[in-house]
C-alpha cells in the first residue's frame, strides 16, 4: 500500500495533509516529531507549515478526553502538528483545508456540509461547513481574553493583549511599518503568562469599525512551533477580537462585529459574537503523490 500525501493551504498557511481513515497508516509512533520535521522541511521534504492527519476519531487515542461528550458526535479528528513535531490545540486554516480533503478525496459530500459538520480538535469539536462560494467556515467558538503581556523584537517592545482560541495568542496592535518587523526568531514574550509558548500578531488596524461597516486590519504573525507564516486563522480572530475590544467602552469584555483581516497570504474574513466567532476563507489542494520508500528510509 503506498503512502499518500496531499499539499495544500488556507490563505497559503500550507500543510502536509496524510489521509488515515482508519488509524493504521500513520499511528503516533510512525507519525513521531522527527518526521514531522522532515516532512514540513521546504528542501529535503515535500514543505509546509505543518502535518494534518487525517483520521476517524475513534482511532485517536487523546479523542475521548479532549472530546468528551462530543465523541460519537464527531466522526472526523484533524490530528494537527506544528512544523516543529509539536500538537497544537487548534488551527483554523488547518480545519478548512481538513473538509475540503474530505470532500475532494470524497469522504464526505459537499452537500451534506452545507449546515457544517463536527470535527474533533485537541481544543475541543468544532463545526466546520461549506459556503455557497467555494470556502469554507468554521465556528471556532467564543475568544477568551486572558490578561495582558508584551512581545519584544529587536529591543523593540509591543504591548499586546492576551486571547485564547483554543491556543494562546498575543495581538499586538501597532503602528509601526509591519513589513519593517524581523520576525525571523521568536519574538520575546512573558512565558509567566504563557507556559505553553505562544503565537504572537503584529497588527495594524486600517478601519476601525464603524455602525454598519467592517472594521479591516493587516498583521503578520509569527506562530509557535513554526516561525513566520503567511497567515494564521486562529490569529486572524484572536487579532478581530481584540481590534473590536480596543474600540469598546468594555474592552475586556464580550465583543461584536465584522473584521476583514489582511494576511501576507490573503484575506480571512471573522465575524465575531459574544457566543462564538466564526472564521470564513478558501481552503485549496495544491498537488497529491505517494512519499517515495527511499525517503521515508533516509
Ligand atoms: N496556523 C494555524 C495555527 C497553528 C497552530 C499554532 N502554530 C499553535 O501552535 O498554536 C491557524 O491557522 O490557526
Amino acid at each position: 500500500m503506498s503512502d499518500r500525501f496531499l499539499l495544500g493551504h488556507g490563505t497559503e498557511n500550507d500543510f502536509v495533509v496524510l489521509p488515515d481513515p482508519d488509524g493504521d497508516r500513520w499511528p503516533e509512533d510512525r507519525l513521531d516529531a522527527a518526521l514531522v520535521r522532515c516532512l514540513c522541511e521546504r528542501r529535503s521534504g515535500l514543505g509546509g507549515d505543518g502535518v494534518l492527519r487525517v483520521v476517524r476519531s475513534r482511532h485517536v487515542p487523546d479523542a475521548p478526553a479532549v472530546l468528551g461528550d462530543h465523541l460519537d458526535a464527531c466522526e472526523w479528528f484533524m490530528d494537527h502538528r506544528n512544523a516543529d513535531g509539536s500538537h497544537a490545540e487548534m488551527c483554523g486554516n488547518g480545519i478548512r483545508l481538513f473538509l475540503h480533503v474530505l470532500v475532494t478525496e470524497g469522504l464526505l459530500d459537499r452537500a451534506a456540509c452545507a449546515d457544517g459538520v463536527l470535527v474533533g480538535t485537541r481544543g475541543g469539536p468544532r463545526r466546520v461547513g461549506a459556503d455557497a462560494g467555494g470556502g469554507y467556515w468554521v465556528d471556532m467558538g467564543p475568544a477568551r481574553p486572558f490578561g495582558h503581556g508584551e512581545a519584544t523584537v529587536a529591543g523593540r517592545a509591543f504591548p499586546g493583549q492576551a486571547v485564547s482560541m483554543g491556543n494562546p495568542h498575543l495581538v499586538c496592535l501597532t503602528d509601526a511599518d509591519l513589513g519593517t518587523l524581523d520576525l525571523t526568531a521568536q519574538p520575546g514574550f512573558d512565558d509567566g503568562l504563557f507556559p505553553e509558548g505562544v503565537n504572537v500578531e503584529f497588527v495594524q488596524v486600517l478601519a476601525s469599525p464603524a455602525e454598519g461597516a467592517d472594521a479591516h486590519v493587516r498583521l503578520r504573525v509569527h506562530e509557535r512551533g513554526v516561525g513566520e507564516t503567511r497567515s494564521c486563522g486562529t490569529g486572524a480572530c484572536a487579532t478581530a477580537y481584540a481590534a473590536l475590544a480596543a474600540r469598546s467602552p468594555e474592552p475586556e469584555g464580550p465583543q461584536h462585529g465584522t473584521v476583514v483581516v489582511d494576511v501576507p497570504g490573503g484575506r480571512l474574513t471573522v465575524d465575531v459574537s459574544p457566543a462564538t466567532t466564526v472564521l470564513r476563507g478558501p481552503a485549496v489542494v495544491v498537488a497529491t503523490g505517494d512519499l517515495t520508500p527511499e525517503w521515508l528510509r533516509a
